[in-house]
């Protein structure tokens, strides 16, 4: 499994907000993007999920560019976990259940059991699960997406600031549940602690 990027450039507008952007990443990597504020980096998730197309260069997924339906396949193997989650109104326990009615991810519905286990190894109590997702602090509604990125089981993850409001623990707990030598994982962070763990480090200020 691998992802490309190869001389990309991209403007919303006039000016380019990623410019010739070039990315090799294989099975088992961690990468970690960081940049200002605006360098980019959701830009360019964006442009791997296909929500923008470059203007010129390429992306591929396992040697083929990303035409439709090769996107379709990159995103059923993709879980992508926004710095602030939103899973919609309603308790934990019905929200969380949520991603798991599509189609593509009903193989893997998890019983109550393993989800509170796993909520219980990211330090969330049981009785958020009778919270509104809306009421949980930043932390906790990180949590719970990790704990949906885990239990997901995609063999790519998109994670946006995934420890920016986590202790040391639960940090720790993230990179047992996420890290996988199967899998890619693409990141955004300013946490040197995060970053010490990536595989591989792009900054976007030098480019
Ligand atoms: N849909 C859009 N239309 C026009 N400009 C946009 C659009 N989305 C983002 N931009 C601009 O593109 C630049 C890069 O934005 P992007 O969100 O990729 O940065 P970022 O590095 O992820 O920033 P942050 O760390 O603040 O999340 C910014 O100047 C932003 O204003």
């Amino acid at each position: 499994m691998n992802i490309a990027f190869s001389q990309v450039t991209f403007a919303y507008d006039v000016d380019p907000i990623i410019k010739n952007f070039s990315l090799k990443v294989t099975k088992g990597d961690v990468i970690g993007i960081r940049g200002a504020s605006g360098s980019g980096k959701t830009t360019l998730f964006r442009l791997l999920l296909g929500f923008e197309v470059p203007d010129s260069g390429t992306i591929t997924f396992d040697g083929e560019r990303l035409t439709p339906q090769k996107l379709k396949a990159f995103r059923k193997n993709t879980t992508w976990l926004p710095q602030d989650l939103n899973l919609g109104d309603g308790k934990v326990k019905e929200v969380f259940q949520y991603p798991f009615t599509f189609q593509a991810n009903k193989s893997q519905k998890p019983d109550e059991k393993k989800i509170l286990a796993t909520f219980d190894a990211l330090g969330l109590k049981k009785n958020i699960w009778d919270i509104d997702f809306s009421n949980l602090s930043t932390g906790q509604r990180q949590r719970v997406g990790i704990a949906l990125c885990y239990l997901l089981n995609k063999s790519i993850l998109i994670l946006d600031e995934p420890t920016s409001a986590l202790d040391e623990n639960s940090k720790h707990q993230v990179e047992n549940l996420l890290f996988d030598p199967q899998r890619i994982i693409l990141s955004t962070s300013h946490d040197p602690w995060w970053i010490d763990r990536c595989t591989q480090i792009v900054d976007l200020n030098s480019t």
